[in-house]
């Protein structure tokens, strides 16, 4: 079945058509008509949260049974899969541990609603924590939250053991969900934390199924659309309760749980599906950690959302991404059914698929960057996108990659255009729906020129758990969050981010500079594989512009056999000349090996300043 072309500005429409479902939208219209394409259950609008969308396309692709919701390790997970374990996972959640009639009921579809055993809500508000690798597991245990009235909590199992158990008392987390491969941990974990532990059960594909039963039993039409009708019983959680707590990266301070309700989460899949195009025929590739927002919302709650499907790659591998882009896309430039369509990354990530690209021979090389120009869209995000890497990702795969700018608080907030003219070294407008305004120093508030960026949009958070009067410190009149990022804005009003306020932007006689423009420069240096600046203490300048560079490895190599550092400060400073103003060119040079990233490929600049100013 074909998909319609949605129309490109959808918030100011009512309506969203998918290959099954058509539903009506959170909107101002006073208009009341549904239109049903194949979905003969779905009878009319009432709050579109992420859950109620979810339901729906629940109820209408289980009848479809090619339905396939999420892929991982070579196996499919259909929407009724995931719904069926994530009642499971509610169950479990809502009965101290224990089944109930929930698998009964399943299996005789007649029998009356489990209603009420389920004691809808149960959780009222209780945080769960959620410890599992990119996997359906995951989704079900969200969503499973979800059904429970609970406030998920993704934890990272990359995690050292400190920030895990920051992250779980800061948060109160009662219980914890996890898989079996680390259950033994993680139970230590809950008892540590005065925590109970529930294992998420884990989920069977659609090819064991096939294989096991042929025509399939539990996953049958009838008891499918059962199961997303009992959803009706779940009586979900209010718009404005709390839905999700994500902890920020730590990059100005202590990791701060900002939470996000189910409304600010229904209305930022919204906003992302409508600009970037997402529809029911992706297929997305997922390599991100899921407790950041670039992997959860970006790459998964956004595409769910849209009815696409999302196949994940727990762990990144170079070679495992080119070589899934050439399977989806062969050298006869055939396209496979599964053939992935949408990637989404960390500059680091594009660098290092430079990086092995490089290494293959031509005729790899050449299927490689066949098959990546077929995807239908690349983008980049979470940190600054230095601009060479931008054009060597155009010259090799044919795209200019969609940069745009994010943060935990509110998810999305500027873009480049999915369509029109993406410029390098800008993270393009707000969004549809997101307002923006710019803070001088001096607090006056403008709506154009450098200062600091102020937020206000519908996918808002909340507060920051249990910290009321750094949430209140965070807002100015109207609304509006002080992002804490220094911004300006260029002569086709597209916002280039100049980076954090309090660990980018140095302070050097009297100039004031962007550590992330002295880098994009850098970046450019042949000899330079990566490249951080900051500003260290400085008893005449105030701070002084310090390099930590990563050498090229074979620059390095030559470098070493003649007993040479791989560069000097001179030489850097001598080809900076004619590219920065005097007072922009570092003073200080420090050769590193690589650079400490955390897991979205961020450098903590605090800690740095830190460890290089003892
Ligand atoms: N495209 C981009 N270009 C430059 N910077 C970006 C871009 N996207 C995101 N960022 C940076 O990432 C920040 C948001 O990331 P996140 O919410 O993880 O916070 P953090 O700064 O890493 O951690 P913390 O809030 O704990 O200090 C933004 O405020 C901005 O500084």
């Amino acid at each position: 079945m074909r998909a319609f072309k949605a129309p490109t500005n959808l918030l100011s429409q009512a309506f969203i058509v998918r290959p099954c479902l058509l539903i009506r939208r959170r909107s101002s219209s006073s208009s009341s008509s549904v239109l049903k394409i194949c979905c003969s259950s779905f009878s009319g609008p009432s709050s579109h949260t992420f859950m109620d969308v979810f339901k729906e396309i629940c109820k209408c692709c289980s009848r479809s049974r090619a339905s396939v919701a999420i892929r991982n390790e070579q196996k499919s997970y259909t929407h009724a899969q995931l719904l069926h374990s994530a009642l499971k996972i509610s169950d479990l959640l809502c009965n101290n541990g224990k089944e109930t009639m929930l698998e009964e009921s399943i299996k005789e579809s007649s029998s009356p609603s489990v209603h009420g055993i389920r004691k809808a809500g149960c959780l009222n508000g209780a945080r769960v924590g959620i410890v599992a690798k990119p996997s359906a597991e995951f989704v079900a245990g969200l969503l499973g939250t979800w059904f429970s009235g609970g406030v998920a909590v993704p934890l990272a199992l990359s995690y050292p053991e400190a920030e895990l158990y920051h992250v779980m008392n800061d948060s109160d987390v009662s219980v914890l969900l996890s898989t079996e491969d680390h259950r033994e941990l993680m139970e230590n974990v809950a008892a540590k934390c005065a925590a109970r532990f529930s294992l998420i059960p884990a989920i069977p594909n659609i090819s064991v199924k096939m294989s096991e039963h042929g025509n399939s039993t539990i996953w049958n039409g009838n008891s499918a659309a059962h199961l997303g009708e009992e959803t009706e019983d779940y009586k979900m959680a209010e718009d404005d309760d709390p839905a999700l707590i994500i902890y920020t990266s730590g990059t100005t301070g202590k990791p701060k749980g900002v939470v996000h309700t189910h409304k600010s989460i229904s209305a930022q899949v919204q906003m992302l599906t409508e600009a970037w195009g997402y529809t029911s025929h992706d297929q997305f590739l997922n390599c991100l950690p899921l407790h950041h927002v670039h992997g959860l919302f970006n790459a998964l709650l956004a595409p769910l959302y849209a009815g696409s499907m999302v196949e994940f790659m727990p762990k990144f591998s170079v070679r495992g991404v080119w070589q899934r882009w050439r399977e989806s896309y062969p050298v006869d430039g055939a396209k496979v059914d599964d053939a992935i369509t949408v990637f989404t990354g960390v500059p680091t990530i594009y660098s290092r698929l430079l990086q092995g690209y490089e290494a293959m021979d031509p005729e790899l090389q050449a299927m490689s960057a066949s098959a990546a120009r077929q995807l239908r869209l690349m983008m980049c995000g979470s940190s600054a996108l230095p601009y060479p890497i931008l054009k060597q990702w155009e010259s090799v795969t044919g795209h200019r990659l969609l940069e745009r700018y994010g943060m935990t608080e509110f998810v999305m907030a500027l873009s480049n255009p999915l369509l029109g003219e993406r410029k390098g070294g800008t993270v393009g407008k707000p969004l549809p729906g997101v307002e923006v305004k710019i803070l001088a120093i001096d607090e006056s508030e403008k709506a154009t020129g450098e200062g600091e960026l102020c937020v206000r949009s519908p996918s808002l958070f909340k507060e920051y758990w249990k910290r009321p009067e750094v949430t209140k410190e965070s807002f100015i009149d109207g609304g509006f969050f002080k992002t804490g990022d220094t911004v300006k804005v260029d002569e086709d009003a597209y916002y280039i981010i100049l980076g954090r306020t309090s660990a980018d932007i140095m302070k050097v006689g009297g100039y004031k500079l962007s550590a992330l423009e002295i880098e994009a420069v850098l970046l450019e240096h042949p000899d330079v594989l990566e490249c951080c600046v900051l500003g260290l203490p400085d008893k005449i300048y105030g701070e002084a512009v310090t390099a930590i560079i990563v050498p090229d490895a074979d620059v390095k190599r030559r470098r070493d056999q003649e007993f040479k550092p791989a560069m000097s400060l001179e030489e850097l400073q001598e080809w900076s000349k004619d590219k920065l103003a005097p007072y922009k060119i570092p003073v200080r040079l420090y050769l590193w090996e690589s650079l400490p990233r955390n897991a979205m490929g961020k450098v903590n600049k605090k800690e740095l300043k830190k460890l290089l100013e003892k």
